[in-house]
């Protein structure tokens, strides 16, 4: 008798805004019919990335709140494989989005120690921010770690790198991780062959991944059974980091909100989630994405039955909570103050770090990339196009 069909899970990992839900949701969209669950953790307890997957995919479940290596229950990931992986579920890969804060190979462990028949490890995917990398590197050294863990590196935002800093990079890259293929791409678009095939594969994968390492690392953390708890978090990347979220059913006010993200302390690294600006756009909400320096708001037309709401989650490190939410209430527009009906030009600021969807190439005359430096300065930044690369292997 056949052995039962096993589906491959494939864990995308990468730091804080390194572009893993752009890609995953690329990878939704071209996925040629390849049925895909996904699995989704947020680092903060409203789940702006599952909110961004959701309608996207086959089946998906979220897994809040906290990072999947600590604060989520083995049990829950154990019970979300289950549910994508059975046979009724009919899903051929299901890809585990784990949050810019997780430690790959913990998340990795949680997939091999789940136990499940129905489920195999295919690999590990690392996001590297093209535009960040070097940055977050000099503040994370462990971020090396994760991508000498990784089957395969996606160098991400290859349009805003630049050719000379990408080839600088992959030469970072292969210093790093000898020998670990690497595809460049920009806004997620990498063949989907890449990972939906790992089954039938002949895999270097595992001695790449050292799965016999993982394990003796697991053996040593005194947590052989996989269970949760007994692990020292201490020297993972979210134990630096804190997210405060913020929800407002009153309209922000454009002008004050970019004010407020101009000011933004440095330590408060992301910013992510859905903005209503109310009267000053009454048929858009705006999705909203700071990375670092970068910025980017992305209008969709609200549904006619939708709830017009300010959704934020904000991410960093030695922020202060209660003063970020202060200053986020005061954001609000008062159409009854002295605030009074909005001007047209009141949303000229926003628009400014609009940019055309991603599927739909900017045209490079007309400066797509409104970057700001590090006193929040508009920039000009590269042309965006840069052609997807094959992959490199060696
Ligand atoms: N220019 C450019 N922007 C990108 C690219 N990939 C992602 N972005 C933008 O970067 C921001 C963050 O992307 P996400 O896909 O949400 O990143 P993430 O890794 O899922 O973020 P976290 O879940 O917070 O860790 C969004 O504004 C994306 O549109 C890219 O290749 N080029």
């Amino acid at each position: 008798m056949a052995p039962p069909r096993r589906v491959p899970v494939i864990v995308l990992a990468g730091f804080l805004g390194s572009g893993k839900t752009t890609l995953l949701n690329y990878l939704l969209r071209h996925s040629g019919g390849t049925r895909i669950g996904a699995i989704v953790n947020d680092f903060g307890s409203i789940e702006i990335d599952a909110m961004t997957v959701a309608g996207q995919v086959d089946s998906m479940v979220p897994l809040g709140d906290g990072c999947l290596c600590c604060a989520v229950d083995t049990d829950d990931m154990d019970e979300a494989l289950d549910r994508l992986a059975r046979p009724s579920a009919g899903m051929d890969v299901i890809i585990v989005e784990a949050s810019g804060l997780a430690e790959p190979e913990t998340v990795i462990r949680m997939i091999l120690a789940s136990g499940s028949e129905h489920t195999v490890y295919g690999g590990l995917v690392e996001v590297v921010d093209g535009a960040e990398f070097e940055n977050v590197r000099a503040r994370h050294p462990e971020l090396e770690r994760h991508v000498r863990a990784a089957d395969l590196v996606v160098l991400g935002k290859a349009d805003r790198a630049g050719e000379t800093e990408l080839r600088r990079l992959r030469g970072r890259l292969e210093q790093l991780a000898p020998g670990r293929p690497v595809v460049t791409a920009s806004h997620g678009r990498i063949d989907p062959a890449l990972l939906f095939d790992p089954v039938h594969r002949p895999r270097p994968a595992v001695e790449q991944l050292s799965f016999d390492a993982l394990l003796r690392d697991e053996a040593e953390d005194g947590d052989e059974d996989g269970a949760e708890g007994a692990e020292d978090h201490s020297g993972h990347l979210h134990a630096a980091y804190e997210s405060v979220e913020f929800t407002s059913a009153r309209p922000l006010d454009p002008r004050r909100f970019l004010d407020f993200l101009d000011g933004r302390p440095p330590g408060l690294y992301r910013i992510k989630g859905f903005v209503d600006f109310g009267p000053a756009d009454p048929v858009n909400t705006y999705a909203v994405h700071a990375v670092g320096a970068f910025l980017r708001f992305a209008p969709s037309r609200r549904r006619a039955d939708e709830e017009p709401l300010t959704q934020l989650v904000l991410i960093g490190s030695g922020t202060d909570a209660e003063a970020l939410r202060k200053e986020l209430a005061a954001c609000a527009h008062d159409a009854t103050g002295t605030d009074g009906p909005p001007r047209p030009e009141a949303m000229w600021g926003v628009l400014r770090y609009v940019e055309p969807p991603a599927d739909e190439p900017a045209d490079a005359s007309e400066d797509p990339d409104h970057d700001r430096d590090q006193n929040g300065a508009p920039d000009a930044g590269e042309p965006s196009e840069v052609p997807v690369d094959e992959p490199d292997f060696g």
